[in-house]
């Protein structure tokens, strides 16, 4: 559910025409919806409403400060991956109280500034890397809260690039390792094991991934109980999906009825780190049509948004809705919507039927919220778009769209 609708003609962002959109900041342009965004919070945090709970936005998802800002003034927390998104994170005010660090390759410099920050925990990923967080807390005089990743091996059903709790990815420790990384953590003076975590993958649309991953780690959470090491969180990750086309996933509210059960007799607050299922479908990339070329083969709508700000096409093959800014009630043809980027897998869609499109007109790549202006990149020295983020009528620039001299600015 989003607040981006066809009305009156047009596709509006909540109270704002997308067209009066593309006038005054021009395209391509990323639209997210406000209200889109805290629907969706909300839903996680009453999803979990009677457990003890946090619910952390997994910020490379969207690393937006203004739209980090609207989910941390809703009580959010984040999961981050890097010094650079808890640099982002504390910049829009984010409580570090709520702050998570994932990732398998955390540096010195990263482990220092998430120490003196204060965040929750680390999610931890390796034994190396625990001994390194223990060196680094013991010399700035401090305990480090920890939590081990768990590598659950539950197959996710997802995209095989986008799965993270089998026993063939990098991701996470075996039981069998964890529970000895559990008990040198026990141990060491700097370092205080208040959690465990998993994170199975991404754009799950099953919950049975979900509990299953969790039966294990609550067993795992009992044997280790009897170890002398008692948790207090237990963070399931990530990873609910959307419908980008016809999937049909679990609600919030889904998951935390599956998971409340089992949770209910314990004393653990239950994390989550949901970063598509909140960012996803309250945004869309707004481009518009450059040239249409029919050759012997296809009809191309050449836009003007590329690979370089939405690779997800390109990268996973994967789909995204598209629909005209201004429906103009022509008839439909199969097209391929590309990008002015010289490589052939820069494609926004293949295949697709599409009304025909003139020069000029919008089109609206629709649940391009999550994973889109994140993974973008200046390739075909292209300045990315601009972002903007609409709340009934009011819409603020959130970030302005690249000029040539961005382009250039830290060259030497
Ligand atoms: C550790 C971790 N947490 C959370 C997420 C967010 O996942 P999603 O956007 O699928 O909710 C990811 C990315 O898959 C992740 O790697
Ligand atoms: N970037 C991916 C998801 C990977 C999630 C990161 N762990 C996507 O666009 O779907």
């Amino acid at each position: 559910m989003d607040y981006f609708e066809y009305r009156d003609g047009a596709l509006w962002a909540e109270d704002k025409r997308v067209t009066d959109l593309m006038e005054t900041f021009g395209t391509p342009l990323y639209v997210y919806s406000a209200k889109t965004l805290r629907r969706h919070y909300n839903a996680f945090d009453e999803a979990l409403g009677g457990l003890s709970h946090l619910a952390c936005f997994s910020v490379k998802a969207n690393s937006n400060i203004s739209l980090l800002r609207l989910l941390g003034r809703l009580g959010a927390g984040v999961d981050i991956v890097s010094g650079g998104e808890l640099h982002r994170a504390l910049t829009a005010g984010i409580d570090p109280g709520k702050i998570v660090f994932s990732g398998v390759g955390k540096q010195a410099h990263e482990i220092r500034e998430a120490l003196a920050a204060g965040i929750l925990m680390f999610n931890v990923e390796s034994v190396q890397e625990l001994e390194h967080i223990g060196r680094i807390a013991a010399a700035l005089k401090t305990q480090a809260r920890i939590s081990i990743r768990i590598n659950p091996d539950v197959d996710p059903e997802t995209h095989p690039y986008i799965s993270t709790g089998l026993k063939k990815n990098k991701f996470g420790l075996d039981m069998r390792d964890a529970a000895d990384a559990y008990l040198l953590a026990r141990d060491h003076p700097a370092i205080d094991p208040v959690g465990m975590d998993c994170h199975i993958g991404s754009q799950l649309t099953r919950i049975g991934p979900f509990v299953e991953a969790l039966e294990k780690l609550l067993a795992f959470a009992d044997r280790l109980a009897r170890s002398g090491v008692g948790i207090r969180y237990l963070d399931l990750g990530g990873g609910l999906g959307i419908t980008y086309n016809e999937e049909a996933p679990p609600l919030p509210a889904d998951l935390g009825r599956a998971i409340a059960g089992a949770l209910a007799e314990r004393d653990l607050t239950v994390i989550l780190e949901p970063g598509r299922a909140i960012a996803g479908n309250a945004g869309i990339l707004v481009t518009r049509v450059l040239y249409t070329k029919k050759t012997r083969a296809k009809n191309f709508v050449i836009v003007d948004a590329a690979m370089n700000d939405l690779v997800r096409p390109s990268l996973y093959g994967a789909y995204h809705r598209i629909g005209e800014v201004v429906p103009g009630g022509r008839e439909s043809m199969m097209v391929d919507v590309v990008g002015p980027i010289c490589e052939s897998s820069d494609f926004l869609a293949q295949d697709r039927m599409l009304p025909a499109m003139e020069p000029g007109e919008g089109l609206a790549v629709f649940s391009a919220g999550a994973y889109g202006f994140t993974m973008s990149s200046q390739y075909n020295s292209r300045p990315r778009a601009a972002e903007v983020i609409v709340d009934g009528e009011r819409v603020t620039l959130a970030r302005r769209r690249e000029t040539y001299q961005d382009l250039v600015a830290l060259e030497m």
